[in-house]
């Protein structure tokens, strides 16, 4: 089914210099948009090395007049959905035209230094932006071990796993509007919580049990009409790219709230993307068989093809007296039960229209070792566990002025497609006014 492509070729090289742990080989060309620190400029880009490829500089050239890009001057604004709406063929165009542009034996951009100078900016001289206008988020539910730490932690460990889970993909209707860029800091919510003495009576506090959770994220292009259900098969068409996502949690909010409609504003506070949407081309070569689904699912949730990703996924944490980063987590995208098509076909079976942007996140992706767990829930294990620090801190949930840094990365031997990283730093609780 999926052909090797020649931009996916480890021999290509760009005529831009790549270091070999870079994130952002010519085999990757993830999607952004960033805006110039110099002018303000806001364009949609692409990352080679260190650099942003400025897409909506190029597109004015005229380069991009292959039969699906022609005449729609998609890159030309100032966010990716148009070109998601587009669909499979339009972004493959995309990928061949830039993949060409940027490679070392093409003349066109490599010889031409006033072109270069304002296409090619370095990363740190641009701020990246959210690349999408979300409409609608979900968060999925599909990772085994994550599901059974929380069902052994919140009900009961002979039952960790409800009888639904094997069936479907458990999910919940996210906030979109709360879904920030990495780097964005974000206060501490408030809201009800038990305290430790009381079952059935809370009080007014700011969250105590501040949380993340590691997470991917999809997001779809073109979309189907409502009653028009997009089946595991044709989940292909409609699946653009894959971002990191640290979907923010207050546990105490949720163990009050959540019972019997799900989490609500243990949520709805903040969910951090990382800027760049790697594509489902660029991660082809990283693709597996998924894990045996046993009981076997209903036949619309059958999946076909390898729709598992082997994605090492690390988390650090830094606290305000620490001086880098200190990783507290290694999981791998590999650790999910359910794949993204199933999460796509099982949303839309009822006839549930997606729209071009909308973001599908994960669900927590923690594996078997302890190591793996994807949040401070089950690293310390409800805080009967601190995670200790280089510097002498230790931890249970998160603190004021402590930051979460996420990273994802695919590797072989001859290169790397990574994500860059999602970060948030947790500061302290508003005041409420009177
Ligand atoms: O099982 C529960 O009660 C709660 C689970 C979660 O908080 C996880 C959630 O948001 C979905 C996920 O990230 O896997
Ligand atoms: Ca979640
Ligand atoms: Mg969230």
């Amino acid at each position: 089914m999926h052909d090797m492509h020649p931009t996916n070729d480890p021999n290509l090289e760009s005529f831009v210099e790549v270091d070999s742990d870079s994130h952002f080989p010519i085999q990757n060309l993830p999607y952004g948009v960033a805006r110039s620190k110099d002018d303000g400029e806001v364009f949609i880009c692409t990352a080679i090395g260190n650099y942003v490829v400025n897409l909506t500089e190029l597109d004015a050239t005229g380069v991009f007049d292959g039969p699906e890009l022609d005449g729609k001057p998609v890159f030309r604004e100032r966010t990716l959905n148009t070109f998601m709406e587009l669909g499979r063929s339009a972004w493959a165009e995309a990928r061949s035209y830039i993949s060409t542009l940027l490679s070392a034996d093409e003349p066109a951009l490599r010889d031409n230094q006033p072109l270069r100078e304002r296409v090619l900016t370095p990363m740190n001289e641009v701020e990246m932006l959210l690349p999408v206008d979300i409409g609608d988020y979900t968060d999925f539910y599909s990772s085994e071990q994550h599901a059974t730490n929380v069902g052994s932690m919140f009900r009961d460990p002979e039952n960790a796993l409800k009888p639904n889970w094997k069936h479907l993909p458990v999910g919940y209707h996210g906030r979109a509007s709360s879904v920030v860029i990495s780097g964005t800091e974000l206060h501490r919510p408030q809201g009800q919580i038990l305290p430790p003495e009381s079952d059935d009576t809370p009080i007014f506090s700011e969250c105590k049990l501040c949380d993340f959770e590691l997470e991917m994220g999809f997001l779809t292009g073109p979309g189907n009409e409502l009653g028009s259900p997009i089946s595991v098969k044709d989940a292909e068409d409609h699946i653009f790219g894959l971002m990191l996502v640290n979907d923010w949690s207050a546990r105490d909010i949720q163990k009050w709230e959540y019972q019997p409609l799900g989490p609500f504003l243990a949520k709805n506070w903040a969910t951090s993307v990382s800027p760049w949407i790697v594509t489902l081309d660029a991660l082809e070569p990283f693709r597996m068989e998924g894990p045996e689904q046993d009981p076997e699912p209903l036949p619309y949730l059958k999946s076909e093809g390898n729709w598992t990703f082997d994605i090492n996924l690390d988390v650090f944490l830094q606290s305000e007296n620490m001086d880098q980063p200190h990783k507290i987590c290694a999981s791998n995208a590999k650790n999910l039960y359910w794949n993204i098509a199933q999460q796509l076909a099982h949303h839309t079976v009822t006839g549930c229209n997606v729209r071009p942007g909308d973001l599908y996140a994960s669900g927590t992706i923690s594996g078997e070792e302890k190591s793996s767990y994807g949040s401070m829930l089950e690293l310390s294990w409800k805080g009967t566990d601190p995670i200790e620090l280089p510097n002498g801190e230790s931890r249970t949930f998160l603190e004021d002025g402590d930051e979460v840094t996420m990273t994802g990365y695919a590797d072989t031997d001859e290169y790397r497609i990574g994500f860059g990283e999602v970060k948030g730093k947790i500061l302290p609780a508003k005041e409420l006014e009177e």
